[in-house]
């Protein structure tokens, strides 16, 4: 329940997770049916890089972010060695066939170990940890799975009119904070109070901040684990995560009657 609003007072809350719970759309409806509701919404593959370098930052030993995208990536070794293993000379076609051809097993093994532990081979395009295919999208990973607006708001539709949903340009809240929040002054119905005077471009921390919060004297940029750089992701990634998103944004750009421009 939220708390008690006097006249002219509006009460706000926010939990990230809302938007995609299944079960939130009915809860919120059953509290509220007039309640307005705000989705701060950026490129889904970025979205997922900032996630994953949020989680990373919090449990440092997990796996890349390519194997917890990918299901199913096989690597040069796995490739070798199932070659090796159904061994028939003719078909060894990787990469330097003759030179695979005449070794057999232990000692192809043997090249496989010493390259697989030297650091300086992880660049080499045949080290055999390098994935040679980077199989399937796993879109229930939750970084990618969240980024699935168009399933998300579907289900907010199912319960709420499209005018009670205001959605927020994530890049333009970087870009024209004003911009952005002037029109979620006019969703709430509020007067435009916070204006472009209320900000600056913070060139250190890489973000607007605010120039004067309320009840303070000092500037303030919002902390640490926001606006933080990201982890470097594969370009050959990227694509793949753009090429899965692409349909799913258009379905999105539908239901929101709005072109986000994520390529
Ligand atoms: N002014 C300003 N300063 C810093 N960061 C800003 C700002 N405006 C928007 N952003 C973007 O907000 C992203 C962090 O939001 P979160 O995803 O952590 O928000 S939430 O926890 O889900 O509410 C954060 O994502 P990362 O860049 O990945 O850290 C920023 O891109």
């Amino acid at each position: 329940m939220m708390p008690k609003a006097l006249d002219g007072q509006i009460v706000m809350e926010k939990t990230p997770r809302y938007f995609v719970t299944v079960d939130t759309p009915a809860r919120v409806h059953a509290m509220s049916q007039d309640v307005k509701l705000i989705v701060v919404v950026r490129d889904p593959v970025t979205r997922a890089i900032s996630d994953y370098t949020q989680i990373i930052s919090k449990t440092p030993d997990i796996p890349s972010f390519e194997s917890l995208a990918f299901k199913n990536r096989t690597t040069a070794l796995e490739v070798l060695v199932t070659m090796v293993l159904q061994r028939d000379d003719e078909e060894i076609t990787f990469n330097d066939q003759k030179y695979y051809r005449c070794l057999n097993f232990v000692h192809l093994m043997s090249l496989m170990f010493l390259l697989a532990n030297c650091e300086a081979c992880m660049t080499n395009p045949l080290s055999p940890s390098l994935p040679v295919s980077l199989g399937q999208i796993d879109s229930l990973w939750s970084p990618l799975w969240i980024g699935l607006y168009a399933q998300h708001m579907e289900r907010w539709l199912a319960w709420f009119p499209r005018s009670q949903i205001h959605l927020v340009n994530g890049e333009r809240l970087i870009s024209d904070p004003a911009g952005e929040l002037g029109k979620v002054q006019d969703f709430l119905g509020l007067q435009r109070i916070v204006t472009d005077k209320h900000f600056y471009f913070n060139k250190t921390k890489g973000f607007p901040c605010l120039k004067k919060p309320e009840g303070s004297s000092k500037p303030h940029c919002l902390g640490k684990t926001k606006g933080r750089t990201h982890v470097t992701i594969d370009p050959e990634v990227i694509q793949k995560l753009r090429d899965f998103y692409k349909p799913h944004n258009q379905r999105f750009y539908q239901l929101a009657g709005q072109n986000f421009g994520w390529h």
